[in-house]
């Protein structure tokens, strides 16, 4: 059936989104700051309201969606990866604090936006509390190039999608500084184990770190050159400044504010980190690529699993 979307955030990601959803013959309109269309306009009568927008702008767009006129069965569906800078509570955290009485879905995978523009087949996940209402949003992407999964762990899909993002940095790093596929394989593993402990501690179940919004999106992004986190990484390996890299780069890079945000979660709640310490300390130039590597090899040695 015809749904209307009201699709927030106009980058490359709710572009994309949006055409997809018009690819299934849905009524799209697309909202963003620079654009023509009001706000209330957008949301009027929309079924769905996705949200597409930088982390940084989620919690004023939700304060303004909130004055607007919303059906009581509107569904909220956010597909941004990051942490909130002043409160560090996630996307769908804030969609639902705004909006407690309906339906939120988290929507998240290996999705590369470039990739899917071109057609090429990708899989993703719709994650709510409400099985009924993640369904409806599978129904409105699935496609022959696109599946959709649904997933009852909103949080742990969220996280998944914003933690791999600092991985990536990293990894970027590790390909700039040309440190092999061993090396690589280990950063990638040991980034997975660090988002688990993370993860967990904020509330997400462990399998679904192993799953498409986990290991999958940790997989595309950690490998890709269209990954603006990996790009990152890599640029700074190459010597330039996250100032001039953040100037010529293409879009949002949610991992670098993450970092930032995760930083001050690890203080408050003890948790160790240390590739996202070293990420971290990386871009606020307090080490270099060089050592960076080398405090992490030359941790303390410990058992590979361990409480
Ligand atoms: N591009 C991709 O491949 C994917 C991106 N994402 C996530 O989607 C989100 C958006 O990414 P992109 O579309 O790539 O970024 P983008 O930089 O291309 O677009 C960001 C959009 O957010 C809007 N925006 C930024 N700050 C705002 C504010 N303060 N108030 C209102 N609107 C604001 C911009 O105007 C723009 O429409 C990010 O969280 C990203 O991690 C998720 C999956 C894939
Ligand atoms: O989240 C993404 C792929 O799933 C996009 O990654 P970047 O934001 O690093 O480009």
């Amino acid at each position: 059936m015809t749904k209307t979307i009201a699709i927030l955030g106009a980058g490359a990601w709710g572009t994309t989104l949006a055409n997809l959803a018009r690819a299934n013959d849905h009524q799209v309109r697309l909202w963003s700051r620079q654009g023509d269309l009001s706000l209330e306009d957008v949301v009027k009568n929309a079924e769905i309201v996705l949200s597409a927008i930088s982390m940084k702008g989620v919690q004023d767009v939700a304060l303004s969606v909130k004055s607007c006129q919303i059906s009581p069965q509107t569904i909220f569906v956010t597909a941004t990866k990051g942490l909130d800078a002043k409160t560090t509570r996630t996307p769908s955290q804030i969609w639902q604090t705004e909006f407690p009485d309906h339906s939120v879905v988290v929507l998240s995978g290996p999705n590369l936006s470039e990739e899917i523009s071109q057609g090429l087949p990708a899989a993703t996940v719709v994650a709510s509390k409400n099985t009924a209402a993640a369904q409806v949003v599978q129904q409105v992407f699935s496609s022959g190039r696109f599946r959709v999964y649904t997933n009852s762990d909103p949080v742990g899909v969220e996280l998944g999608g914003t933690l791999k993002n600092v991985m990536a940095i990293a990894s970027g790093v590790c390909d700039g500084l040309h440190l092999g596929t061993n090396a690589k394989a280990a950063l990638v593993t040991r980034g997975l184990t660090e988002i688990i402990r993370i993860g967990k501690v904020l509330g997400a179940k462990t399998e679904t770190f192993y799953g498409l919004s986990g290991l999958g999106d940790l997989l595309a992004t950690c490998n890709s050159p269209l990954s603006r986190n990996y790009q990152v990484g890599y640029q700074l390996a190459s010597g330039k400044t996250l100032t001039e890299i953040l100037a010529s780069l293409p879009g949002t890079a949610e991992g670098v504010n993450t970092c930032q945000v995760l930083m001050q979660i690890s203080q408050e709640q003890n948790i160790t980190m240390p590739i996202t310490e070293q990420v971290y300390r990386l871009l606020e130039t307090q080490v270099t690529p060089k050592q960076a590597l080398d405090e992490l090899m030359l941790r303390d040695t410990k058992p590979e699993y361990h409480q």
